[in-house]
């Protein structure tokens, strides 16, 4: 039997973000506040002589990514990588993020790499910034909770708590962060967008993502349909940061988002990514 590792990696919801660009991908990242959530991705790894990737969303498969065969690359190993996840990709569910952290979870232990979880973390977030996959959910996905990050990279401040309700979101289709993260324009509008603080609890996160993705010119129109039928009801929600779908809070949320599409109903995680099982 061939030796495997799978390990899993939670998903995060950005609210908002403000890119912060340092001397090298290290410090270069974001400020913000998400949601790590108890949804992500799961990695099974094996070793082989050349590095292949398949993705597996609820049974479609497609082969290659870029972020992690770049992650594997970089620390001199060849693995057969097979990730899986539910919810959508290009969603704003960070499962790039997810995807590297999960393979390098799973590396780590399968070649013995005596990786610490700060060195995983490190690792991942370079294969995303250097891809613009993501800046700040590799940062927010080494743990768990509502986030705010004060600072970019993994070795920011960063405030993390625990609430007990769910976050409810729907996704319209893909929308490739690359694209966003490459426009200058784009980041001067979301800097400017930029809430200064730290939520309070959930509603409140949903309230200051709310300003934010309104502020940034980010809301396509079908999200924007989405959030009016939120404001109607009275549900606080926002855009998922960076896709076209929409999260929101409360106990209407789940009945309103039904209307545009499959309801997730997302608990808030507790950790960040760990090993499953290592076989045989
Ligand atoms: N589940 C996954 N498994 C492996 N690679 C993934 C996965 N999800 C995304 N990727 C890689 O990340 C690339 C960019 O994905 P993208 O950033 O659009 O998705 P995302 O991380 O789900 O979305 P977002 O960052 O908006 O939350 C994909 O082309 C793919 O190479
Ligand atoms: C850029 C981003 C919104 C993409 O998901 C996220 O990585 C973040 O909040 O920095």
């Amino acid at each position: 039997m061939v030796r495997t590792a799978v390990a899993f990696s939670p998903g995060h919801i950005s609210g908002y973000f403000k890119r912060v660009e340092g001397s090298g991908p290290g410090s270069t990242g974001s400020v913000g506040a998400g949601v790590v959530i108890d949804e992500g991705v799961r990695s099974t790894v094996a070793p082989a002589a050349a590095t292949s990737v398949r993705v597996v969303w609820r049974g479609r498969v497609a082969a290659g990514s870029p972020p992690v065969e770049y992650a594997l690359d970089r620390l001199g190993v060849a693995a057969r990588v097979t990730t899986e996840c539910r919810l959508p990709i290009g969603a704003g569910f960070g499962l790039s993020a997810a995807a590297v952290l999960a393979t390098l979870t799973a590396a780590n232990h399968l070649f013995d790499l005596g990786l610490s979880a700060d060195d995983v973390a490190a690792r991942a977030h370079e294969a995303e910034v250097v891809h613009r996959t993501g800046l700040g959910d590799v940062a927010a996905s080494q743990a768990g909770g509502v986030v705010c990050r004060m600072g970019p990279g993994i070795h920011a401040e960063i405030i993390r708590f625990y609430p007990e309700e769910p976050l409810y979101a729907v996704s319209l289709g893909p929308l490739p962060t690359a694209s966003v993260l490459s426009s200058p324009e784009a980041m001067a509008r979301i800097a400017a967008a930029y809430p200064d603080r730290c939520p309070g609890d959930l509603t409140d996160f949903c309230l200051l993502s709310r300003r934010f993705a309104q502020a940034s010119g980010l809301i396509a129109p079908g999200v924007q349909r989405v959030l009016a039928a939120c404001d109607a009801a009275g549900v606080p929600a926002s855009m998922t940061m960076l896709g076209n779908g929409v999260f929101a809070c409360g106990d209407a949320a789940d009945r309103v988002l039904s209307g545009f599409g499959e309801v997730e109903r997302l608990n808030v995680a507790r950790r960040g990514a760990y090993l499953i099982e290592m076989k045989p």
